[in-house]
């Protein structure tokens, strides 16, 4: 089977700064990898290098077996759907309205939205938990509604690929797990950066942790989520046990441990005086 995206040794980097350095990776079509790493590793910056928005140095980057510059704009805009951080400039439009731009890729000019259509944007809006929302202006929403407005608008674009910046930094926990469970009902491949490592060990099929623009680790969640490697890249003490209900790793975050007493192991160690005793 062909994988859904294949990046091969891309690099970036902007005034002399190496911002990604050989990122290489694979990802089978259905699955959900998220993107972890400290603040700065280049999580933003490589997914801008998948859905095109910066072009790399060097390296490949491939949907379906061919390379992503190469296939025509439209095409693209149909097969990608991305979902960032930032609210679209059209924030004076209606909720209705930002969701029916998903099906703009689709559309010739000037033309309307058929009955079909309109069914597909009210599912999805009813799928985010927005269907009373339809017609509330999109600058009236709160940031976890906007959110959630743009991963409707996701929805209805029936991408290939969906790319999501940080798509739980406004939701409150319920909505951080619900959105992330129905964007993987969707059946999509997926790629999410995700701050939360617990969410994304939950939620994720695979993780690529970035590091200062390398990949440090990419695989099966319980491969790259290790208390080593977690005290190396975050500088945070940490015990991994297995979730009670999926079995994957489950992070415990230990207080006053500093990385800087790493022991023989290179785990983080507990600091003199004010951490409490666990271990
Ligand atoms: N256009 C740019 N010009 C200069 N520096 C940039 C540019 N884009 C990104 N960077 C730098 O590249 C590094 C990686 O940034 P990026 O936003 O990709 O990291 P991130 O992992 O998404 O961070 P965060 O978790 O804080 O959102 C940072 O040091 C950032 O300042």
């Amino acid at each position: 089977m062909v994988p859904a995206l294949t990046a091969v040794d891309v690099s970036w980097s902007v005034a002399d700064k190496q911002i990604l350095s050989g990122v290489s990776f694979n990802l089978m079509p259905g699955k959900m990898l998220g993107l972890i790493g400290p603040n700065g590793a280049g999580k933003s910056s490589l997914l801008r290098c998948l859905y095109r928005y910066i072009h790399p140095d060097a390296g490949n980057i491939c949907l379906y077996g061919t390379d992503i510059f190469s296939r025509p704009l439209k095409m693209f805009a149909r097969e990608v759907a991305v979902v960032l951080q930032e609210i679209p400039p059209q924030a004076d439009v209606s909720v209705w309205q930002l969701v029916s731009t998903g099906l703009t890729p689709y559309k010739r000019l000037f033309e309307r939205d058929s009955a079909e259509d309109n069914s597909a944007i009210a599912a999805a809006l009813v799928q985010v938990g927005l269907g009373d929302k339809a017609d509330a202006a999109l600058q009236h929403l709160s940031g976890g509604e906007k959110q959630r407005a743009l991963i409707a608008r996701a929805i209805v674009q029936k991408p290939k690929l969906l790319l999501l910046d940080e798509p739980t930094n406004h939701l409150d926990i319920r909505y951080q797990i619900q959105i992330l469970e129905l964007v993987k009902s969707l059946g999509v491949t997926v790629i999410a950066s995700i701050h939360d490592l617990n969410l994304a060990s939950a939620m994720c099929d695979e993780l690529l942790l970035l590091n200062q623009g390398e990949v440090v680790a990419v695989g099966a969640v319980e491969n790259v989520l290790t208390e080593q490697r977690l005290s190396e890249v975050f500088g945070v003490c940490c015990e991994i046990i297995r979730h009670p209900q999926t079995a994957k790793p489950l992070i415990h975050y230990f207080y006053g441990y500093s990385p800087i007493m790493a022991g023989s192991n290179g785990v983080a160690q507990r600091q003199m005086g004010n951490a409490y005793a666990h271990k």
